[in-house]
């Protein structure tokens, strides 16, 4: 079985070590400089100790983009040829990854959410297509209890960032947003965040078995007070434009952080 290190157990890490837990794995080994120890995980006291870690090892990076210089200079000469490296950080591209680390370790990007706590996230991948299907199969064997799997290619990693890696966000800004409305139209403020947060849960559980277009269409009585409310969404298409402005803003932001990565040294 493949030894697993996670380097970086903050908000992401935590939810993926978390979604790991469900499995019952007793060889996750964990480094990172600040974050609490997890029982069943056993903490590196330096990176340099993941040379002594048993083969095969798979490395899942999670810290923040700014970071990756100063950890693949640390990890490059810890690992061995066989070693799977999966990357979560947004915007740092398979090729600052293998600059960074050389020419030994497989390398796979990730995209996930954190609903990878609970086992419902879904996870963008997307690797060199050089790389052989065996190694791919052992990068979804890792991510598969953290939610459901979804490859793209890497020149959409960026889009694909800023719908499953952001998305829950904008997502929950709505609901903040519903329960300040819903409070406006006279409901107690406790009772406008239940219901609209209850109306989140309730389209998420409904979307896991239907379109959401269908979904959508079936919620909607023709001339009622959902068709009122989507009319205001959708007048002159601003939703839509909104829509895309920020799933723009996202992906750029992180091709942004590409770019940044650039100029940083290790
Ligand atoms: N937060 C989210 O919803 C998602 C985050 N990601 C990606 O996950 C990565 C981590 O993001 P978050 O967990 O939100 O950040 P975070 O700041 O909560 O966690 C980063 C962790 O890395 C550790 N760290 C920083 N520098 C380190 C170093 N040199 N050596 C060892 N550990 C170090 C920190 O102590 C911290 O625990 C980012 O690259 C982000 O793009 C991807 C998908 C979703
Ligand atoms: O906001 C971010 O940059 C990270 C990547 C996707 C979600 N959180």
């Amino acid at each position: 079985m493949t030894a697993r290190l996670l380097i970086g157990a903050g908000a992401m890490g935590g939810a993926m070590l978390d979604g790991w837990a469900a499995e019952g794995r007793s060889d996750l080994h964990l480094w990172d400089r600040r974050a609490a120890d997890r029982a069943g995980v056993a903490r590196l006291t330096a990176i340099a100790d993941a040379a002594a870690l048993p083969r095969p090892l798979a490395v899942v990076l999670a810290v923040k983009p700014q970071a990756a210089p100063e950890v693949l200079a640390a990890l490059r000469s810890q690992l061995r040829p066989g070693d799977l490296v999966v990357s979560v950080m947004a915007g740092v591209g398979l090729a600052a990854l293998r600059r960074g680390l050389g020419e030994g370790p497989d390398l796979v990007r990730a995209m996930p959410n954190l609903a990878a706590a609970l086992g419902r996230a879904v996870v963008a991948l997307s690797a060199s297509p050089a790389l052989p299907l065996a190694r791919r199969a052992e990068a979804m064997a890792l991510l598969r209890a953290l939610g459901a799997l979804v490859w793209v290619e890497e020149s959409e990693m960026d889009a694909a960032t800023a719908l499953c890696g952001s998305g829950p966000a904008y997502f929950f800004r709505l609901a903040e947003l519903m329960a300040q409305a819903g409070e406006a139209a006279g409901l107690p403020a406790t009772a406008a965040r239940q219901l609209a947060a209850g109306a989140l849960i309730s389209a998420g559980a409904l979307a896991q078995t239907a379109d959401v277009a269908d979904a959508r269409r079936a919620v909607t009585s023709p001339g009622g007070a959902t068709a009122a409310a989507l009319a205001r969404f959708d007048h002159e298409g601003r939703l839509a434009a909104l829509t895309a402005e920020a799933v723009a803003a996202a992906a750029e932001r992180a091709a942004e952080l590409a770019r940044e990565l650039e100029t940083l040294t290790p």
